[in-house]
C-alpha cells in the first residue's frame, strides 16, 4: 500500500505538488496521470525519499521509504533519469546492484529474462536503444522482488511490442498481489493497463477513480445534431443541465440530454433533422477536458462557439 497524505512540494514560490492525498492498493495497477509538468515525477520522487516534501508524508507499506532496512526488496522503481554506467554490460550492472543490496545473484538472470533482454545481457549499456534501456531499468526495479513497484512513464521509447509487454507485465505484477503505481500522460494506454486512476493537474488531485467509472462517465458524451433550424432548436434544448455548442453552421453538439429527447423536442416543433448521432466522448477527450485548465503549456486552442444566438 502506498499512502500520500497532504504531500506538498514548493520550489521557491511555485507549488508544484499541492496537498496531494491518495492511496494505492495492493493487487491493482494504479495509473498516475496528468499533463506535462503536473507534478507526477516530483510526487514519485517524494514517495521514494529522493525529494523532501515541503509538507505532508508518504508511506510505502506503512513506513516512509527511508524507514525500510532493505528498500530494494520493498520498493522497485524506474524513474525518468537513470544512472547506469555506460561502459558496463546489462548483466554486470544488475550483478553490482544485487551485490550492494544483499540480493541473491540468481535474481539477475530471472529479471533479465522477465525484461526480455537476456540476449543482449553481455552488451555494453552505452549501445542500448531507448527501449532496451527502459527494459533494463525495469529489470533493475524488479531485482529485489519488491512488494511495491513505482514506474515513471515506462512505455517511453518502447515499440508497440514493448508497450504490450509492459501492459501484461504490470497486470501480472498486480495479480501477484503487488502494489503497482505507473505514471503516464496517455489516457488511452492507461485505460488498457490500469484498474484505478489517480489524475493530477498543476499538482492538485483532479480525480481518484476506477478506470471503469471513468470510462462510463466518458461514454456519457454528446449528441451531434444537423438541422437547418439550429438556432431555434438550440434555444429549445438549452437549459440548466443541457449545454449546446456549435462548431459549424447547422450543426449542434448537445450535452446533458439524449438523442430520444432531442428527437421528440424537434418533432414537437416541426423542426427537420438531417442527422441525430450519439457520440461517445473518447477517453483521451475526457482526460483533456478534465485537465484542460491545468496544462502548463497550451499548444492547441479548442474553440467552441456557444450557439446562444449565434448558430445559423
Ligand atoms: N528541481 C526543480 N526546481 C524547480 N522546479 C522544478 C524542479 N523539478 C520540477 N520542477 C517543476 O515542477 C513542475 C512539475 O514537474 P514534474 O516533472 O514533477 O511534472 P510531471 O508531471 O512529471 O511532468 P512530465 O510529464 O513532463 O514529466 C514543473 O513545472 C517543473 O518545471
Amino acid at each position: 500500500m502506498i499512502r500520500a497524505n497532504g504531500l506538498t512540494k514548493k520550489y521557491g514560490d511555485k507549488t508544484v505538488v499541492d496537498d496531494l492525498s491518495f492511496e494505492v492498493k495492493p493487487g491493482t495497477v494504479t495509473g498516475f496521470l496528468g499533463p506535462n509538468g503536473a507534478g507526477k515525477s516530483t510526487t514519485m520522487r517524494m514517495l521514494l525519499g529522493l525529494d523532501a516534501p515541503t509538507r505532508g508524508t508518504a508511506t510505502l507499506g506503512g513506513r516512509a521509504y527511508a524507514g525500510h532496512t532493505a528498500p530494494l526488496t520493498e520498493v522497485g522503481a524506474l524513474l525518468e533519469a537513470r544512472s547506469v554506467h555506460p561502459g558496463r554490460s546489462a548483466r554486470n550492472h544488475l550483478i553490482s546492484l544485487a551485490l550492494t543490496h544483499g540480493i541473491p545473484g540468481s535474481r539477475v538472470d530471472h529479471v533479465l529474462d522477465l525484461a526480455g533482454i537476456t540476449e543482449v545481457a553481455g552488451k555494453r549499456v552505452k549501445g542500448f536503444s531507448l527501449g532496451m534501456g527502459q527494459r533494463l531499468g525495469i529489470a533493475a526495479a524488479l531485482l529485489g522482488d519488491p512488494a511495491t513497484v513505482i514506474l515513471d512513464e515506462p512505455v517511453n521509447g518502447l515499440d508497440p511490442e514493448g508497450v504490450l509487454w509492459i501492459r501484461n507485465l504490470l497486470k501480472s505484477l498486480a495479480a501477484q498481489g503487488r502494489t503497482v503505481l505507473v505514471s503516464s500522460h496517455l489516457m488511452s494506454e492507461m485505460a488498457l493497463t490500469a484498474d484505478h486512476l489517480v489524475i493530477i493537474g498543476r499538482g492538485k488531485l483532479l480525480a481518484d477513480t476506477t478506470v471503469d467509472s471513468f470510462v462510463r462517465e466518458a461514454g456519457a458524451g454528446a449528441v451531434k445534431v444537423v438541422t437547418p433550424s439550429a438556432t431555434e432548436l438550440a434555444a429549445l434544448l438549452a437549459g440548466p443541465s443541457v449545454t449546446v455548442t456549435s462548431e459549424s453552421p447547422g450543426t449542434l453538439d448537445v450535452r446533458g440530454t439524449d438523442a430520444e429527447q432531442i428527437g421528440r423536442t424537434a418533432a414537437a416543433h416541426g423542426i427537420p433533422l438531417y442527422e441525430l448521432t450519439p457520440r461517445a466522448a473518447s477517453l483521451e477527450q475526457a482526460f483533456m477536458d478534465l485537465t484542460r485548465d491545468s496544462v502548463e503549456y497550451n499548444t492547441t486552442v479548442i474553440s467552441e462557439t456557444s450557439v446562444k444566438g449565434h448558430a445559423a
